[in-house]
């Protein structure tokens, strides 16, 4: 690996590590943006009751040690000058000697993590948005159940006890590994600004906190969720302690960045880079024309812009939470993977599909894809589905309605169990994550975003029918990077500018991520996919009115 010859200067390698809901990727990267190593390790969920998700941050860094330690097998460890991580924005609780606790009825601190997608705190959001505190401007005028403070909130009501009275350290997942790995409290901007109400420019605000009934988490100068906030990708203390290089299998010292959340790190992965040659209109255009999709169990629409634009239901604006200098809105739908997985697991076809996948070695998605191939005949694969139409929130709408309420919808259904139906089932899934999409944009247009290519990243993005599909749908060229795992890419920069090798984030994003292929939508199908959009729009109302009617006396 990587010998240099000669007086040529040896190559330098950042270690990016990325905690997603399902597992936890690393990679080493080098200056280019090229992944020279990749590792991954699934990690536990526990769903003790409906709506409750947790984890447990010691199986996570346990984890992030197992695939570190593979991806730098084998390297000279002078070479490595950076660490980044990435995370979903979970809750991390521990107590005063920074161990477990538990946010379970059960007691179980091993289980101390609440999870992002956890919807138990539904009062407790309710209760928050209904004070109209000025905070919630900045969160799309509506807090998300999937933030932070409501969860903080149902601890000290449900769990005062064993574990709101025992608490040290509530952390977000990002921060919580960049503390593990150098023994540093602060907060990443990124995560505080995005998940716990703090404003850049501002800082905290005392009387949302005492409004809303958390005033205890004011004491110390809010000791307990963090009161050193750095940029990400600032390096921490003194780099990595020598236990953590331990654990991780580097060495000790080396610059380890403040985090950023999971979807910010995909977004840094691939908003940069030279598209110079593709045809593309952003070619043309300010940064601030490219909106970057993450898409993994659920998906994230981030796009950046020079003055705060306030979008109804898209999270923001929020001020240097991943590019320095620019405010960011962040659109979002929580359940894509997990619903495209859920459709196609439910479905009475699936242990056939399963089957029949093994047998060619292939995933049961490319399984899918190429079995819509088939059964397309000549018509265009998406023509498939005039007569089967999906609504997609399963989990609530995240953005742009920000209605926890909603339900998903499927109307077209047949008596027929076959691979077929599955097969145009998991189509229209894709098609409506897609309308969704859409739909965000179109919201974040309105407000003022003038947004021209899409970006897209994450492990949906590997699947071709999924970026087709938004290519067709928005009418708008989808890039893929390079690097299919651009999460990670979005890490190890972290690490490079903690390191110190580039001026600037800026800089680093656009040295390290690279355009790999660009996906143009067919213009010819778009009256179909425009009908398919009044039938999807239609299918919200009518949700709405089936709820207003069974309300009524
Ligand atoms: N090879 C693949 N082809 C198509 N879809 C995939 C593939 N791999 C993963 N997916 C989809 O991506 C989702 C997970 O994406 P990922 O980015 O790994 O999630 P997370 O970061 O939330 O753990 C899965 O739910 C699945 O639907
Ligand atoms: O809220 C989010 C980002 O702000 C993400 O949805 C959350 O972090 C989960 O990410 P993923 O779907 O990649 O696991």
């Amino acid at each position: 690996m990587a010998v240099p010859s000669g007086d040529q200067k040896p190559e330098s390698y950042y270690v990016g590590v990325d905690v997603g809901t399902g597992s936890v990727r690393a990679a080493l990267v080098d200056q280019r943006g090229t992944l020279v190593a990749f590792a991954e390790q699934p990690i536990n969920q526990w769903e003790p009751q409906f709506n409750h998700h947790e984890q447990s941050s010691e199986d996570i860094w346990a984890a992030c040690c197992v695939v570190t330690k593979k991806v730098v097998q084998g390297i000279d460890l002078n070479q490595i000058r950076g660490l980044g991580f990435d995370a979903t924005c979970s809750l991390v609780v521990l107590d005063k000697q920074f161990r477990p606790l538990p946010v379970n009825h059960e007691g179980n601190s091993h289980q101390n993590i609440i999870m992002w997608l956890d919807h138990r705190a539904v009062s407790q959001v309710h209760r928050i948005n209904e004070t109209k505190h000025s905070v919630l401007q900045y969160v799309g005028g509506v807090m998300s159940v999937e933030m932070q403070a409501p969860k903080l909130l149902w601890l000290k009501e449900n769990l005062r006890e064993t574990c709101w009275d025992k608490a040290g350290h509530f952390f977000d997942l990002p921060d919580f590994l960049s503390w593990k790995a150098t023994g540093v409290t602060a907060r990443s901007l990124c995560s505080l600004v995005c998940k716990w109400t703090y404003l850049a420019e501002e800082g905290w605000d005392d009387s949302f906190w005492k409004k809303v009934g958390l005033e205890d988490l004011i004491a110390d100068n809010y000791s307990k969720i963090g009161n050193q906030v750095l940029p990400p990708g600032a390096s921490l203390g003194n780099g990595l302690t020598p236990e953590a290089a331990k654990d991780l299998g580097l060495p000790a010292g080396i610059a380890v960045a403040a985090s950023l959340i999971d979807a910010h790190a995909g977004g840094l992965g691939v908003i940069g880079a030279d598209v110079r040659g593709y045809g593309l209109a952003c070619e043309e255009q300010p940064v601030t024309s490219r909106l970057a999709v993450i898409c993994g169990t659920s998906s994230c629409h981030i796009g950046i812009s020079k003055d705060p634009i306030f979008v109804s239901g898209v999270w923001g604006p929020y001020f240097s939470a991943m590019v320095p200098g620019f405010w960011l809105n962040e659109g979002g739908q929580s359940v894509t993977g997990k619903l495209i997985d859920h459709m196609v697991q439910g479905h009475a076809a699936f242990p056939e599909l399963q089957a029949k996948a093994t047998a060619r070695c292939q995933s049961v998605y490319a399984y899918l894809n190429s079995h819509l191939d088939l059964i397309k005949k000549a018509q265009p694969v998406g023509f498939l589905t005039v007569d089967l139409h999906v609504w997609p929130d399963f989990h609530g709408n995240r953005s742009p309605l920000a209605d926890l309420t909603l339900k998903g919808m499927v109307t077209g259904l047949k008596l027929s169990q076959d691979l077929d139906d599955l097969a145009i089932l998991y189509l229209a899934t894709i098609q409506a994550i897609a309308f969704g999409t859409r739909l965000i944009i179109e919201a974040m247009e309105a407000a003022g975003h003038s947004i021209s290519t899409l970006f897209l990243c994450g492990g949906l993005s590997k699947n071709p029918l999924f970026v087709q599909m938004h290519a067709d749908i928005t009418g708008m060229p989808v890039v893929l990077s390079q690097e299919v795992e651009s999460v990670l890419v979005g890490a190890a920069i972290l690490g490079a500018c903690a390191s110190g090798d580039f001026s600037s984030v800026q800089e680093a994003m656009a040295r390290m991520s690279k355009v790999g292929k660009v996906v143009f939508p067919r213009h010819e199908d778009k009256r179909y996919y425009d009908k398919k959009y009044q039938v999807f729009l239609k299918l919200v109302e009518h949700q709405k009115e089936y709820a207003a009617i069974m309300k009524g006396d």
